[in-house]
């Protein structure tokens, strides 16, 4: 596991002193990829070199894999490394080394057998899917194999964790969905601990267990990614799965924000309003996605004032949390042009959540 407590950074001292992170907890199972978002400069380098030793942390605790390892002399540090993996943006590959030689790089400073090296490194690229690529240099390969080589390197001395910081930015989306399904692999198949550094919200939607957003240094909000996008209000939720809401501006309708979650609510749940309750329901905006195995989605809908109650009521028994959204909130929503400035809204909405 990664676990982080009450951790302050600080670089410099006196008149020059410059505070990065404050009072920042993190916990990351064994098992789980857990996301930690922000906006440029936020601290999110800064806290992941302090989990990989890189940094000492100003005061606060660091435990790797059940070891506490603030506090730990110059000596032991790097044993205590091997335990954790490193993954950047660009892999860092020697350029005039072979992605086989590249992966060995661990093993040559640990001073295995070549014998046992050959193996390993076998191994390695078996399970990055790169076994035919071995005699390659990294000019040959692609941005996402070149990723793959990084990762199996950073899984040569077989860490507990391993870190990702930013390693799908600059990938195309094909490429980012393959790197990142390789870590969903590893999570599961090796057991690991991923501290997954990013600015993009698709990759915590795609993979990640938890998130936490970082901001000016502090963790502003965390939780399990289920539950953030159930949570109307969450900032890390909304941004992980925005959506537009207006609200129709009709006499007689009442407009509703609806979020959901979870297995309990049935795909036909729109359908089902209209042919199992009889409800005339305005759909105004929508965004459905698959997180954690399960639907997520967010949407607004208007019904006649009437039968609001029975559309709650219907909507509660599924599980969807429904809140009235005032009347003019975003303009009409059947005039493209009176709804871009609401667009544009949710839009900064996104950005000012991450960055
Ligand atoms: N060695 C250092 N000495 C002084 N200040 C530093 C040092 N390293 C980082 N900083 C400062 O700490 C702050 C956080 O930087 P950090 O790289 O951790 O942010 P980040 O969230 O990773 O940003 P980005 O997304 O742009 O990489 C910045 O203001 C940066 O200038």
């Amino acid at each position: 596991m990664i676990r982080v407590e009450k951790l302050h950074k600080t670089f410099g001292t006196g008149t020059r002193a410059r505070p990065v992170l404050h009072d920042v907890d993190l916990n990351i199972a064994q098992g789980t990829i857990g996301a930690v978002v922000g906006p440029s400069g936020a601290g999110k380098s800064t806290l992941a070199r302090c989990v990989n030793l890189l940094e000492r942390p100003t005061s606060g605790r660091v435990w790797v894999a059940g070891t506490d390892v603030t506090d730990l002399p110059e000596r032991d540090l790097r044993h205590a490394r091997r335990a954790i993996g490193t993954v950047f943006q660009s892999a860092n590959l020697l350029r005039r080394r072979t992605v086989a030689q590249n992966v060995a790089m661990p093993l040559r400073h640990l001073g295995v057998t070549a014998r046992e090296e050959k193996r390993r490194v076998a191994e390695l690229l078996e399970r990055v899917g790169l076994t035919d690529r071995a005699d390659d240099y990294p000019a040959q390969l692609s941005g996402g194999q070149r990723q793959r080589v990084g990762i199996a390197r950073a899984l040569a001395l077989r860490p507990k964790v391993l870190l990702s910081d930013e390693a799908t930015s600059g990938l195309d989306p094909a490429a980012t969905r393959s790197v990142l399904a390789l870590l969903r692999e590893l999570r599961t198949d090796l057991d690991l601990a991923i501290l997954l550094i990013t600015h993009e919200m698709e990759v915590v939607r795609e993979v990640a267990d938890t998130a936490a957003l970082l901001r000016e240094g502090r963790v502003i909000e965390s939780g399990a990614v289920h539950q953030l996008v159930a949570d109307p209000h969450s900032a890390l939720g909304n941004a992980l799965l925005p959506d537009r809401p207006v609200s129709l501006d009709r006499p007689g309708l009442g407009t509703w924000r609806l979020t959901y979650q979870g297995r309990s609510v049935p795909t036909d749940w729109l359908t089902r309003l209209g042919a199992d309750h009889g409800l005339d329901v305005h759909l105004l905006s929508a965004t459905v996605e698959e997180i954690a195995g399960q639907a997520a989605g967010r949407a607004t809908v208007a019904v006649g004032h009437d039968r609001a109650d029975e559309l709650t009521a219907a909507l509660d028994g599924w599980g969807i949390h429904a809140e009235p959204l005032p009347p003019g909130h975003s303009g009409p929503a059947e005039e493209p042009a009176a709804s871009e400035p609401a667009r544009e809204a949710a839009a900064e909405t996104v950005e000012g959540a991450v960055g």
